[in-house]
């Protein structure tokens, strides 16, 4: 579904985020990427929702060319792609319905789709019973429940997590990976920057990690493989 060919990301300021990387990722595939800070990993992600473009070299989703999308297009090509942050980033004023809602309504969804659809979604991240409060109402792990329902209540077919947990004690943490495994066990492709030793060595995936802007490692099943 994804693939990186030779890819270079120079930032204006001189910094060489990513230094050639090739990579291909399936759909279906939970991946994380690990590596320390500064390595590249939010860059490498950033090229894959297009909020960052590469210097050269080339990146395909489904098919389409991520570089060389018009700034046009890229509205249309993120409705395929949920991303969820490590600051969750919900809009304040909106309730938990709304800030969920919201993703449907900027896509023009029919009305009459929009009630259920956001509710069984609720359903799936266990919130169904707070639709009436404000983010700030919330703890940080509901909080984040929130942004991954408003990340797959499209149903895309691609989520895309930078750093979910960093925000979180462990035991939230724990639970909002078991919301990810669901996600992935449905179909949907997850792509995980993570510093999280525990758990990329507990629920096991394809682990690729990045040091100065290379793909260093990439094991099917790997461990997180540095101290921290
Ligand atoms: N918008 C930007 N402009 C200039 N330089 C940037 C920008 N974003 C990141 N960088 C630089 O690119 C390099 C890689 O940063 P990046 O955020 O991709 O690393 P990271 O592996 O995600 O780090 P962390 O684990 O700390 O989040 C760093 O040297 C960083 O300072």
């Amino acid at each position: 579904m994804l693939e990186m060919k030779n890819v270079y990301k120079k930032y204006k300021n001189g910094v060489t985020a990513t230094n050639g990387i090739d990579v291909k990722i399936d759909q279906g595939e939970f991946v994380y990427i690990v590596g320390p800070s500064g390595a590249g990993k939010s860059t490498f992600i950033k090229m894959m929702y297009r909020e960052e473009k590469p210097t050269s070299g080339t990146i395909t989703l489904n098919g389409i060319d991520m570089g060389s999308l018009k700034n046009s297009k890229v509205p249309l090509i993120r409705r395929n792609i949920g991303v969820v942050f490590q600051d969750f980033k919900l809009l304040p004023k909106l309730n938990v319905y709304e800030n969920v809602a919201y993703t449907l309504e900027v896509i023009e969804e029919n009305p009459k789709n929009i009630k259920k659809k956001v509710m069984d979604t609720l359903d799936l991240v266990g919130l169904k019973h707070k639709v009436r409060m404000f983010p700030d109402e919330l703890s940080g792990g509901e909080q984040q429940r929130v942004s991954i329902a408003r990340s797959i209540v499209n149903q895309p077919k691609l989520v895309i997590a930078d750093e979910p947990t960093g925000n979180l004690d462990p035991d939230t943490s724990w639970e909002i990976m078991n919301i990810f495994e669901e996600i992935n066990t449905r179909g949907t492709t997850v792509i995980m920057a993570t510093h999280n030793k525990t758990i990329v060595n507990t629920i096991k995936h394809r682990v690729i990690a990045i040091e100065s802007g290379r793909i260093v490692r990439d094991e099917q099943r790997g461990d997180y493989g540095y101290e921290i």
